[in-house]
């Protein structure tokens, strides 16, 4: 029997569409993440549990980690009959790298059960590629993270896909699921194919600023490189309240705010406790919607997806 927990994602990080991707737990030891456990069985079964399950595929075809089997058994050209039992605990739609936590999860655990024939770049473009097949575009900032743990930057140059950037580890991010879904894919559909040469230098200094304030460690630089001139002009009117939201927060002391992957989760960044509480707590009030919705406050997860079991 071999388990896997797989954690969310917060894709983009305001200021790398689809090239910046970071790993976040909860504060209080909780998980925030999908599980997927596989067992030696005479056929193919897949078990859905968790408080999303409900938003699953009714049909086991539909699932993202029916297809992860699907795809490792091609690969390994063999059928490999197995029970599957996916703890759905990431809602679908969020922003926080839910079908990336099934398939991330999903894969790991395929490999692990079956000796890790694959390695970890083999492993992380297979799982790219599945992500792109249900966001219509191929993007690795909320499975490389997943995966791997930390901030990751996407390369995809000489055979590497990502590697982990420096981060601040005194920063909590808060992060607030209202309960409404957004699509991935809707959300990419939404953005500009051209982005004029202003825009283009302008996002360049702010991804290369970023970097660099990280690899020198000058956390308010990042803070202020930390911007969204991609994806946030058109997404913002998506989300309820955005604007009045990212204003409130940096009233209360956030020193940076965004939309979480495609949204609707909300990220702010805070750099110390106090502060983190206040606006999780405002959060808690003003922006959740529903039953579904949840505030969180994390850090960076370094470890990625890992073996429970
Ligand atoms: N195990 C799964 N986890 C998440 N999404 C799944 C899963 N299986 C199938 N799906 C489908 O994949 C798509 C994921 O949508 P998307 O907007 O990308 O979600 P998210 O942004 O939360 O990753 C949805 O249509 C969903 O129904
Ligand atoms: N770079 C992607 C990130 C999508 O993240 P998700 O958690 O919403 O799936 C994008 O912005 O489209």
């Amino acid at each position: 029997m071999v388990k896997i927990y797989a954690p969310a994602s917060i894709g983009n990080a305001n200021v790398g569409f689809d090239v910046l991707g970071v790993a976040i737990t909860p504060i209080d030891g909780s998980f925030l993440g999908d599980f997927v456990t596989i067992q030696a069985s005479d056929k193919f079964d897949l078990i859905c549990d968790g408080f999303f399950a409900n938003q699953l595929p009714n049909l086991t075809e539909d699932n993202i980690v029916y297809q992860c089997w699907r795809s490792f058994c091609t690969k390994m050209k063999k059928f490999i009959p197995v029970k599957i039992l996916l703890e759905k605990n990431m809602p679908i739609g969020s922003g926080l790298g839910s079908s990336a936590c099934s398939i991330v999860a999903g894969f790991m655990a395929l490999n692990e059960f079956y000796g890790n024939p694959l390695n970890k770049n083999e492993l992380l473009m297979l799982m790219g590629y599945l992500e792109g097949k249900v966001s219509n575009s191929i993007h690795y900032d909320n499975v490389a993270p997943c995966f791997l743990g930390g901030m990751q930057l996407i390369l995809e140059e000489n055979n590497i896909i990502s590697q982990k950037i420096p981060t601040f580890n005194d920063w909590l991010w808060v992060i607030s699921y209202p309960g409404i879904k957004i699509s991935t894919a809707q959300a990419r559909s939404i953005l500009p194919g051209q982005y004029c040469k202003k825009d283009c230098i302008k996002h360049s200094q702010l991804l290369a600023g970023f970097i660099h304030a990280c690899y020198t460690n000058q956390p308010y630089l990042a803070a202020k490189l930390m911007k969204d001139i991609i994806a946030e002009p058109y997404r913002a009117k998506l989300l309820p309240n955005f604007i009045k939201v990212q204003q409130t927060v940096h009233e209360i002391g956030a020193i940076v705010s965004g939309i979480s992957g495609s949204g609707p989760t909300i990220f702010t960044i805070c750099d110390n406790i106090n502060i983190a509480n206040q606006v999780a707590n405002w959060l808690q009030s003003n922006y959740i919607k529903n039953n579904d919705g949840f505030v969180h406050i994390c850090r960076i997860d370094y470890f990625g997806a890992r073996k429970l079991g």
